[in-house]
């Protein structure tokens, strides 16, 4: 199936990370267990950080009466989403990236193919459950290098859930874009049904290595040069 017949041609494309630009496993296998194991020496050392402080605040707001600590293992156990545990996993991995033990694997097709959009004129941005310092240090610290350059944004939890089409909206009001123009990229079939509900075109990356649950209502690549094509996008090199 190629470009839906009306639909433009996408002006903005908006990606998300995990099962789209790198591994699950990456995160699952690697940065998870990171943050799992630094996170109660980190709310120690930097517990007069004003991040920290925050994000215990909140903690406590949603979980009233439940020690901080207790909470966040809870959500780290069920992979919960949720702004406080995205911030300290964050200033987990600042550490990890900055000391070296951290560094993102992309897919082979990710750069050449967000470089060859970018020259083409499209604007790049982020959408991940991961905080917004995060994103920057994952595509900060690659082994392709320091990508951030080629994003012009980057969105997180603060736009609301991923699954919600409230939160596609509030994107594309913050940055001013026309929702039939973006390019919503993800593994995650509730996520594309929320964007496309908000308006925007949406494709589904089913890499083989992730073992992506494939939907049957979107259009789904194996990769973005694939995802490209079916766009009317450039490929990259
Ligand atoms: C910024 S990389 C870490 C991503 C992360 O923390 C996460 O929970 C991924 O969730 P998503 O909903 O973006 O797949
Ligand atoms: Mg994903």
């Amino acid at each position: 199936m190629t470009q839906n017949p009306g639909s433009p041609t996408p002006r903005v494309v908006l990606l998300d990370i995990e099962g789209t630009t790198l591994p699950v496993a990456f995160v699952h296998k690697v940065l998870f267990p990171y943050a799992r194991a630094h996170l109660p020496a980190l709310l120690v050392q930097q517990h007069d950080n004003p991040v920290v402080v925050q994000a215990l605040a909140e903690t406590a707001q949603l979980a009233p009466g439940v020690p901080a600590a207790e909470q966040l293992e809870r959500w780290m156990d069920t992979d919960a989403k949720v702004a406080p545990l995205k911030s300290l996993q964050g200033l987990c991995w600042e550490q990890g990236y900055r000391q070296g033990e951290l560094v993102a694997d992309l897919y082979a097709d990710v750069v050449p193919t967000l470089q060859a959009w970018k020259a083409a004129g499209l604007t790049l941005a982020v959408y991940s459950s991961g905080s917004e310092a995060a994103q920057k240090l994952i595509y900060g610290y690659t082994e392709q290098g320091d990508v951030t350059p080629l994003f012009s944004a980057f969105f997180d939890l603060k736009v609301g859930g991923k699954r919600e089409s409230a939160s596609y909206r509030a994107i594309v009001q913050q940055a001013g874009w026309v929702a039939a123009d973006v390019l919503f990229l993800s593994d995650v079939v509730a996520e594309l049904e929320a964007a496309e509900q908000a308006g925007l075109q949406v494709c589904q990356i089913a890499r083989p290595e992730d073992g992506t649950v494939c939907g049957v209502r979107h259009r789904v690549a194996a990769s973005l040069p694939q995802a490209a094509r079916l766009f009317g996008l450039p490929e990259g090199a």
